[in-house]
């Protein structure tokens, strides 16, 4: 196999390429090995086999995981998701990537992130909730309000984290909203957190233009994935006056280069993000990452911009609102062909950050203004933005390895002061 052959395909893996840049960050602010066999791993991985009774009265076994990667820091937190390419690495590195994103974000959490192999789209609502309750009871020893703390991510939402905080309160026999966010309202959820990594993103989009010299009032957007994160953003990026020229879901796209009609495709997206089979005339995920625009959202799986696609990718800002949609090869293509990348564990952290506000709301039992909590958010994100742009320009490295540089070292500091490195 030729050498670059080999080097991207390595980077394909999530959990290796992470691994890489932990120990390329670690490496930048001076900790030694120790710290890096520390951080490399997750503490704690649990694999779990659900049954799960189906409707049509057989029983399925699923294999479901939570990783929780180091809670020097405090709590393990993190989102759960259902899909049916969820696999041990891939979760691992997730919850590694949590961890990034509460140094980053500055919240009192170390990262967790749990998954189950299924597909919701291919299974009723009370399967579902009986998969959703499972999952809680085989979990339940490893997680908790103090413990690790789960949230939706793809294909969960407030529904599941309903069920999920039920199960674990009979389980415990005490009501605990504070065990779970992403909750709906009258459930304890937090005004803001269903919008809140839409508005995180948005927030970094702001950022970056603004370094860039590009006006965000007729910039043409793209967006990949039209979930939580990918609907709610192209709302406010169409809102702000931005031209969203393509927006696309797991089985293609649509594309006009004059600006879509956001509103429309809002209101005929189902609850897994899915429009684009109502359209006759659609694009390819591929075709639509190499569009000609101004700012790429990748807002859906991993592994989306590669080694292959980097050289075609047009935009001069690229913005992951999902997590690790650019390999690690993909990210040098784009940052030498000076194209400003945000990376993912900055970009989609607003997510966690109103999750930690739901968490202190349930905890005081005091809730918070929607308009507070987006005060709260933006503080939050134009910091870190910042601080993570200023550090990538005094070391001279790409904002990945700046946001890894930023991320690791609360954790490394926290681990360090209990004595464990
Ligand atoms: N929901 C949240 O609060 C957060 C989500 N994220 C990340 O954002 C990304 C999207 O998450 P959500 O919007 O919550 O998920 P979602 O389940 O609401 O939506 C997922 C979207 O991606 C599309 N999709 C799924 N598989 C695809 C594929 N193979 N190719 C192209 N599109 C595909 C779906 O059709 C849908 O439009 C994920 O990477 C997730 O980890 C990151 C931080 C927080
Ligand atoms: O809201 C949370 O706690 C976690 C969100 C999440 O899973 C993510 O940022 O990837």
């Amino acid at each position: 196999m030729a050498k670059e052959q080999k080097k991207e395909k390595e980077s394909l893996n999530l959990f290796y390429s992470t691994q890489t840049v932990i120990r390329e960050a670690l490496t930048k602010l001076g900790y030694n090995d120790e710290m890096f066999e520390l951080l490399k791993e997750p503490i704690r991985m649990l694999t779990v086999r659900i049954p799960v009774r189906m409707d049509d009265g057989s029983v399925k076994v699923f294999t479901g995981y939570r990783s929780q990667h180091n809670d020097a820091v405090g709590p393990t937190k993190g989102g759960v998701r259902f899909h049916p390419d969820v696999d041990e690495e891939e979760v691992k590195a997730l919850s590694i990537w949590m961890s990034l994103k509460c140094g980053i974000t500055n919240l009192p959490y170390g990262g967790g992130k749990g998954g189950i192999i299924c597909d919701p789209r291919q299974m009723s609502m009370s399967e579902l909730e009986r998969l959703s309750r499972g999952y809680v009871r085989a979990i339940s020893q490893i997680v908790g309000p103090t413990k690790d703390i789960p949230a939706p991510d793809v294909y969960t939402n407030s529904q599941i984290m309903a069920w999920m905080m039920d199960e674990y309160s009979r389980l415990r026999e005490f009501d605990s909203p504070g065990f779970i966010t992403g909750k709906p309202i009258v459930l304890g959820g937090s005004q803001g957190r269903e919008t809140a990594t839409a508005k995180g993103v948005t927030i970094c989009i702001d950022e970056a233009v603004k370094k860039k010299g590009i006006e965000l009032k007729g910039a043409r957007v793209v967006i990949q994935g039209f979930g939580n994160a990918g609907s709610y953003l192209a709302k406010f990026l169409h809102d702000a006056g931005a031209k969203v020229i393509a927006v696309s879901d797991v089985y293609g796209g649509v594309y006009d280069p004059n600006g879509l009609d956001i509103d429309y495709l809002l209101d005929r997206r189902d609850s897994f993000g899915t429009f684009s089979k109502l359209f006759t005339n659609t694009i390819t995920n591929k075709e639509l990452l190499e569009l000609d625009c101004d700012i790429l959202v990748p807002a859906a799986i991993s592994n989306q911009i590669t080694a292959e696609n980097a050289a075609n990718i047009k935009a001069s800002i690229v913005v992951e609102a999902a997590n690790g949609p650019t390999t690690l090869e993909a990210t040098k293509i784009l940052t030498e062909r000076g194209v400003l990348l945000v990376p993912d564990i900055l970009a989609s952290a607003g997510g966690v950050t109103v999750s930690y506000f739901e968490w202190v709301q349930n905890n005081q039992g005091y809730y918070w203004s929607e308009e507070e909590v987006h005060e709260k958010l933006a503080n939050v994100m134009t910091r870190s933005f910042e601080t993570i742009y200023q550090t990538a320009q005094t070391h001279q490295v790409d904002m990945r390895l700046a946001a890894y540089m930023v991320g690791i070292k609360k954790i490394a500091e926290a681990s360090s002061f209990r004595g464990w490195v």
